[in-house]
């Protein structure tokens, strides 16, 4: 699990860093540039051949880009550097690398208000270290100008933060200038803004390169925001039991399906029964009897009154586990459902499409979601629940207070999805993919939180898991067969290989 850290927290670490290891700022830099010298090399072989532009500001991040630019030249890279002064006061380090450059000949050009002609060709590679993490307003003036110009450039590869974009909020930043990178190499700790979809366009793939910082120093600091990594999940995951039997593996519940969406109850049905549950029912009207005895022959099918959406579930204490909504609809009858489940109720749910937006239209009944349940909307859903919001760091606050309210914890599903415990902790995902953005994925997760919670993980560990091992079957599935043509079938095919590369 990584920290996700503010400006002012990293400079922190920075300096603890330095006292601790005995590093002066300069041999920091060093270090930091190094590692991205060689990461650069490695991964951007193709741009070899390339004419490599740096820009630098003149703080901490433009130092980034003088000792990069003097490792690609020593390495025979055809480089090109320019920096400019947006300061009046030049950082120590920049201006010792600017002095180090000039010593051996690397030739510099000064940029102005006056003098930025700038000649780059379309196969040139543009790399960006203007401004990083000291970022504290709207960029402005001739340096946005020379922003928007490097924005013409189709190769920008940004150094720890495109310039122009402050690391975690952007409220109030113009956000007229920022630099609109391909790729950018974000030095060691994750930042806010890397999550959020808003800025997606600015920062490219992203890739955290590991300076070395001090890891106490990082463990000193207080955060809310957490990166998940498959590593963390290996602890959470139960041994297996040598004398287990169906009994000792749950029983799982999904109230699911209606009246042509029994396709959404046999993708959730199918996910439980791949995510290790012992015994699963599905409750679900009289049409979808025949489908799901066939489809899926391992579960149980428990039929409602109604020929065509459910209208009354009776008992539940039975289960462990229990999901509801994928498919459900939203007849009236299927409200009153929810409503008397809800009083019923004690153990944790998994909620969520329809039940969601059931949830939506009757905002009195959020009171009685049972403690420590999992609720699974996509922004659209849980706009619907909280309305509108500004701007991500909005959407955040809104999923933290929410999160409070119904003490209860939501996967905010998307790219980077994101789990919010009731305590304001987030938790943002680190596997998944723009393939899995089809019909069908979220009755998948649906179905493996339900088999997770009948397992017995507690609310907070299935939601990781669960989360963690949904993203992961979708990555397998895009490196098998393609973002493409992937879809929710085959994040249930590829369910096992998930478990076993988590268990591995
Ligand atoms: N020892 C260290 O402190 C390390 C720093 N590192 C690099 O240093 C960067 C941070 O460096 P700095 O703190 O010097 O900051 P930056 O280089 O990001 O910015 C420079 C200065 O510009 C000024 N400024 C802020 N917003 C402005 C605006 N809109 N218009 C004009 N000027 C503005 C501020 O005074 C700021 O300190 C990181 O992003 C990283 O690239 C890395 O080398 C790792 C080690
Ligand atoms: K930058």
């Amino acid at each position: 699990m990584k920290k996700v850290l503010s400006s002012s927290a990293i400079r922190r670490v920075d300096k603890k860093t330095m006292e601790r290891l005995s590093l002066s700022s300069l041999q920091l830099m060093e270090i930091a540039a190094f590692n991205l010298f060689q990461f650069f090399c490695s991964h951007f072989q193709f741009y070899q051949t390339s004419t490599i532009h740096i820009f630098c500001g003149n703080g901490n991040n433009g130092g980034d880009g003088l000792v990069l630019a003097r490792m690609l030249f020593k390495a025979k890279w055809k480089v090109k550097v320019y920096y400019l002064r947006f300061s009046s006061k030049d950082s120590n380090e920049f201006a010792a690398n600017l002095n180090q450059l000039n010593e051996m000949k690397i030739p510099i050009e000064e940029l102005n208000e006056n003098r930025f002609d700038l000649s780059i060709q379309q196969s040139d590679v543009v790399i960006d270290a203007l401004f990083g993490s000291g970022l504290n307003r709207s960029v402005q003036g001739f340096v946005g100008k020379v922003i928007d110009i490097l924005n013409q450039s189709e190769h920008i590869v940004a150094i720890d933060i495109p310039s122009g974009l402050m690391a975690a909020d952007n409220r109030n930043n113009s956000l007229e200038h920022v630099i609109k990178a391909t790729a950018t190499l974000s030095i060691q700790v994750p930042k806010l803004c890397l999550f959020q979809p808003t800025y997606a366009e600015c920062i490219g793939e992203w890739h955290l390169i590991d300076i070395g910082l001090d890891h106490m120093a990082l463990e000193e600091e207080q955060t809310p925001y957490y990166f998940l990594e498959r590593s963390d999940i290996k602890k959470l995951i139960k041994p297996s039991r040598t004398f287990a039997h169906k009994g000792t593996n749950g029983h799982g519940l999904l109230i699911s399906g209606s009246f042509g969406m029994m396709g959404a109850a046999v993708l959730s049905a199918n996910a439980a029964l791949r995510s290790g549950v012992g015994l699963l029912s599905i409750h679900t009207p009289k049409c979808g009897v025949e489908i799901l005895q066939q489809a899926v022959p391992q579960a149980m099918v428990e039929v409602d009154i109604h020929q065509y959406f459910t209208t009354c579930i009776q008992s539940v204490e039975q289960y462990k586990g229990i999901g509801i909504g994928p498919g459900l609809g939203q007849a009236e009858n299927t409200q009153k459902a929810i409503h008397h489940l809800l009083q019923l109720v004690i153990q944790p749910l998994v909620i969520d499409a329809d039940a969601l937006n059931i949830l939506a239209s009757h905002q009195d009944w959020l009171s009685l979601i049972p403690t420590g349940s999992i609720l699974t909307p996509h922004p659209g859903e849980f706009k619907r629940l909280v309305g509108e919001w500004n701007s991500d760091e909005e959407k955040l606050e809104k999923l933290k207070e929410f999160c409070g309210k119904v003490k209860s914890y939501v996967i905010l599903k998307g790219a980077f999805s994101c789990l919010c415990t009731p305590e304001g902790l987030f938790y943002f995902n680190s596997t998944g993919n723009e393939g899995m953005a089809k019909g069908g994925s979220g009755d998948v997760l649906t179905g493996i939180l339900t088999a997770l919670l009948a397992q017995g993980y507690t609310s907070e560990s299935a939601a990781m898991f669960g989360m963690m091992v949904h993203g992961l079957a979708g990555d397998i599935a895009a490196e098998s067969i393609g973002k493409v043509s992937m879809n929710a079938l085959d994040l249930i095919e590829f369910l096992p290989h998930a478990f076993m590369q988590l268990n591995d």
